[in-house]
């Protein structure tokens, strides 16, 4: 029986046993499938990554490849830049040499046709250009001192205005030079400058500033400058005009040429209200700015008798006569202009140099203006203070050593500081003030009407109509080497001002006079 059971149990283990193993061999059965499975899985993927690498590793190769290239052709490129900059750095240096030597041939032709040159300087827009005693203006102020006049090179204006409801206007306007709002004081004189030598070379220049009221004329002539703080001739000061550098640079030319023992002359007049005023000298009362006349000489030259004439050597002494001058100078306030100068303002510099012979026709020639000089001499017998020319006579040659062999060569300046244009709306005067409007605007017309029949090469040119064009009848029509300076506004509000200012330069670069001619001898010292 025990050993039944034991049997039994025994059998019982077996069977248990039997199908453990056969679990067991199924699960190793199919943990093997599964091996496999995962063994061909992995080859499939191990054989994936190894394609996707090499794809990658080739793309890699290409991009690095190319970039390779990229940079060869950067760098290329890199070079063919630089070799263009620096062909672009020299043609822009030749164009600009070409440029000069066009501009210097073209003052040349200017001068040989005997054409006026004009220069056109645009101002900065200023604070008093937005600023009106008109309310309703002031509304309006802000889109009026829009910017309509720009300097597109330096030789053109381009006026430019598209406000809706009004006028479109687009156009052009060529100068021998325009100067935009942020060229200097000192830019513009540097193209003034040859004048100077032309001077001592015996050519007679005149210099004007011609523009509406506020324009700039007198800040471009003389700079800025009021009673309390005077034009003082100093290298440090950047803001100095024309007149105050044209005296250092005179006197800097004079003092490189000392043999030439130059004597500079100084004439200092007003024009007002078509009166002219010689602002050098005092009348019996004991006030300053005697009022003269102009006439028109024998050889048909204007000239002013009595006009003073004072000596000076330094371009001290020149400002002082100036500054003198300016505070005597009639000014008024207008709505455009706070300071407005309602005169012209003309300064004559006389120069007489003495420079030796160089040829017998020089002699021959020297000769016979010094029997002219002794004639007008002999008629005009004036007392001369020391130090002060004879009035009314241009101003007396240097007495020479009579053995010297020298000939004099008188040249002349003048600066021309000219009133306003104006609109009298615009200007808002009345009274004294509108009266002196009247007579600037007559004047500038006067001017104008020169032009006209100059560039018409009418029979008779209307000097007379006015005492300024008579004063500067030689300077206009005749042999002088004249500038025009036109000063303009660049803002909207003084759109029709600024284009009546550049048609008159327009007009003005027409006229057709004779050439520029040398002075020649004025008298001379004795041949041996
Ligand atoms: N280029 C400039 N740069 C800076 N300020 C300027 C310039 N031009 C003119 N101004 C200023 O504008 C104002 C008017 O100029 P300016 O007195 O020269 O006018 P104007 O044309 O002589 O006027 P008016 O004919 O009424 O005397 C002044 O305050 C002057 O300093």
């Amino acid at each position: 029986m025990k050993l039944s059971s034991l049997y039994n149990e025994q059998q019982e283990l077996r069977r248990n046993t039997y199908s453990s193993l056969t679990q067991i061999y199924q699960e190793v059965q199919t943990f093997k499938q599964e091996l496999k499975d995962f063994q061909s899985f992995s080859y499939l993927l191990m054989r994936n990554f190894q394609h996707q690498y090499q794809d990658y590793l080739s793309q890699i190769v290409d991009v690095v490849q190319g970039t390779q290239l990229e940079n060869e052709n950067l760098q290329f490129f890199q070079a063919k830049a630089v070799d263009l900059e620096q062909s672009l750095q020299e043609i822009n240096e030749r164009y600009q040499v070409e440029k000069q030597k066009r501009k210097a041939l073209h003052n040349d032709l200017v001068e040989l046709k005997g054409n006026i040159r004009v220069h056109c300087r645009i101002r900065p827009l200023l604070p008093f250009d937005t600023e009106s005693g008109d309310p309703a203006f002031q509304k309006r102020s802000l889109s009026l001192s829009e910017k309509v006049v720009h300097a597109t090179d330096d030789e053109t204006v381009l006026v430019r205005c598209s406000r809706p409801g009004h006028t479109l206007f687009n156009k052009t306007f060529q100068f021998e030079r325009v100067y935009s709002p942020l060229e200097s004081q000192k830019i513009v004189f540097g193209d003034v400058c040859p004048l100077l030598t032309s001077l001592l070379d015996g050519y007679n220049v005149c210099i004007m500033t011609y523009g509406q009221t506020g324009s700039g004329k007198s800040h471009t002539m003389l700079g800025p400058h009021s009673e309390s703080d005077p034009v003082s001739p100093s290298e440090a000061d950047q803001e100095m005009g024309i007149i105050p550098r044209a005296a250092g640079e005179l006197f800097r030319l004079l003092s490189e040429n000392p043999t030439i023992n130059p004597r500079v002359e100084v004439s200092v007049v007003e024009i007002y209200n078509n009166e002219l005023f010689d602002l050098l000298t005092k009348d019996s009362s004991g006030i300053f700015g005697v009022k003269r006349d102009v006439i028109t000489t024998k050889e048909g030259k204007s000239n002013v008798p009595l006009l003073t004439y004072e000596h000076v050597e330094c371009p001290a002494e020149f400002m002082k006569l100036i500054n003198k001058s300016l505070q005597l100078r009639v000014k008024h306030p207008t709505l455009v202009h706070a300071d407005s100068s309602r005169s012209h303002l003309v300064v004559t510099v006389t120069l007489t140099i003495a420079v030796p012979f160089d040829s017998f026709a020089d002699q021959q020639l020297s000769q016979k203006l010094c029997e002219e000089m002794l004639c007008t001499t002999q008629k005009v017998k004036t007392s001369e203070k020391a130090g002060f020319c004879p009035r009314g006579l241009s101003p007396a040659p240097i007495p020479l050593d009579p053995t010297e062999q020298q000939k004099q060569v008188q040249a002349k300046l003048q600066l021309v500081d000219l009133a306003g244009s104006e609109c009298i709306g615009m200007s808002g005067v009345t009274g004294t003030i509108l009266r002196e409007t009247s007579f600037i605007n007559r004047s500038l017309a006067a001017l104008a009407d020169v032009l006209g029949a100059l560039s018409e090469h009418r029979g008779h040119i209307p000097y007379r109509n006015s005492k300024l064009t008579h004063l500067l009848q030689d300077s206009i029509g005749g042999d002088a080497k004249l500038l025009v300076m036109l000063c303009v506004s660049p803002c909207q509000k003084y759109l029709a001002e600024t284009l009546q200012s550049l048609g008159f330069g327009s007009r003005a670069r027409q006229v057709q006079r004779v050439q520029a001619k040398r002075r020649n001898l004025l008298v001379s010292g004795k041949s041996k």
